[in-house]
């Protein structure tokens, strides 16, 4: 009897994972759009979410049309309040790309007095109709938008660090891509790490741990990994930063956490988490290279070896990670919203 029933939990818990909602809250937007788009893409994907303040049925309604077997709902804000937790009831997958995006002569930190509250309240939603969800966030600034989730979600007693994640995808695919126009390469073949946060100098390649190591010292290239949401910036010229890359980016990061949660093992991706690397520096979060299981954070990898120019980029970096770090915390102490 006792082994029928595990059997029947067993084979309960195989099918339901085959069953993976993804929600994206922000769905409307630059990036919304096309990451909806690339998630219906994904067979992994069984039901697709989209809210947005905005146009979230409507996009949902477009994406719709698109012949692959997942459903698609679309939703916004109603006069009961009730569009956002149905959108996210029984999410295995959330992710956040909700706020606004950098003009021109902005840091992302800029985008901190506006973008943090957008993020407070949307993690409360989540911690409350789906606090065992993956929670990607994208919404910037990700190295203080991160800390708040978490906050949020602790002072509802619901945290789990295996599931908070910071998307931090994005610096791999710009390193690997200019990489190989550097060396003339297959960029899918430049395995490239980058750890720290998601701004500037808090962003930190590690070429001396690629097939490349003459390029740790290359500063223009190096700089270019760490500012390259800023070249986007300036070409899109007050439109926005990264959406299209970003999509892929993100649609990347979540199809490797639905592979890892259907069992998949080596699932490994670059992503901003509570992390005990630099603990003893005071940085509760940073990103590093991450395995993903069933559960979320199965295990955090370390930094490895750093010559001499990487291990003074992360004297930088960890500079300014730990502020960003802790004026998220510092937000949700002074401002809990309602
Ligand atoms: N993590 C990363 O690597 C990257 C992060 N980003 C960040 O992603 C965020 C979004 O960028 P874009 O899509 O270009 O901006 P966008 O302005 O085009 O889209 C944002 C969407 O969020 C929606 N929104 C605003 N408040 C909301 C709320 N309370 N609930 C639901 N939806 C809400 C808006 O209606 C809009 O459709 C920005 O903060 C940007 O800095 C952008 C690129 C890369
Ligand atoms: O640069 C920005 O503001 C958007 C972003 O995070 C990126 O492109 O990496």
């Amino acid at each position: 009897m006792f082994a029928a029933s595990r059997i029947q939990a067993r084979a309960f818990s195989a099918s339901a994972r085959q069953l993976s909602k993804v929600t994206v809250l922000g769905a409307a937007g630059g990036i919304g759009q096309p990451l909806s788009l690339l998630l219906k893409m994904n067979p992994r994907v069984t039901e697709l979410s989209l809210y947005d303040i905005r146009q979230g049925p409507g996009v949902a309604a477009d994406v719709s049309h698109v012949n692959t077997k997942s459903t698609v709902k679309g939703y916004q804000p109603d006069d009961t309040g009730a569009g956002l937790g149905e959108a996210l009831k029984g999410s295995e997958v959330v992710l956040i790309p909700a706020g606004v995006p950098r003009k021109p002569g902005m840091t992302r930190d800029d985008l901190f007095n506006t973008n943090a509250s957008i993020v407070r309240d949307l993690a409360k939603a989540c911690a409350e109709h789906c606090p065992e969800a993956n929670l990607l966030i994208i919404s910037n600034p990700v190295n203080s938008t991160v800390p708040i989730c978490r906050e949020v979600f602790k002072a509802r007693g619901v945290y789990n660090p295996k599931r908070l994640f910071g998307v931090t995808t994005l610096d791999v695919v710009r390193a690997s891509r200019f990489v190989s126009e550097i060396k003339g390469t297959d960029p899918t073949e430049e395995k490239i790490t980058v750890v720290g946060g998601h701004s500037g100098v808090t962003i930190v390649p590690l070429f001396s741990q690629s097939k490349h190591p003459d390029l740790s010292s290359n500063a223009e290239l190096v700089k270019r990994v760490q500012f390259g949401g800023d070249e986007v910036v300036k070409a899109k010229d007050g439109a926005g930063s990264a959406t299209l890359s970003m999509a892929m980016a993100g649609a990347r990061m979540a199809d490797s956490v639905l592979r890892a949660i259907g069992g998949e093992k080596g699932v490994v991706e670059p992503t901003f988490v509570e992390s005990p690397l630099y603990k003893d520096q005071g940085i509760d979060f940073f990103s590093s290279k991450v395995e993903l299981g069933p559960s979320g954070v199965e295990k955090i990898l370390p930094v490895g070896e750093l010559d001499a120019n990487e291990t003074q980029l992360l004297e930088a970096c960890v500079g300014d990670l730990k502020k960003n770090i802790e004026k998220g915390v510092a937000f949700l102490a002074s401002n809990p919203g309602k």
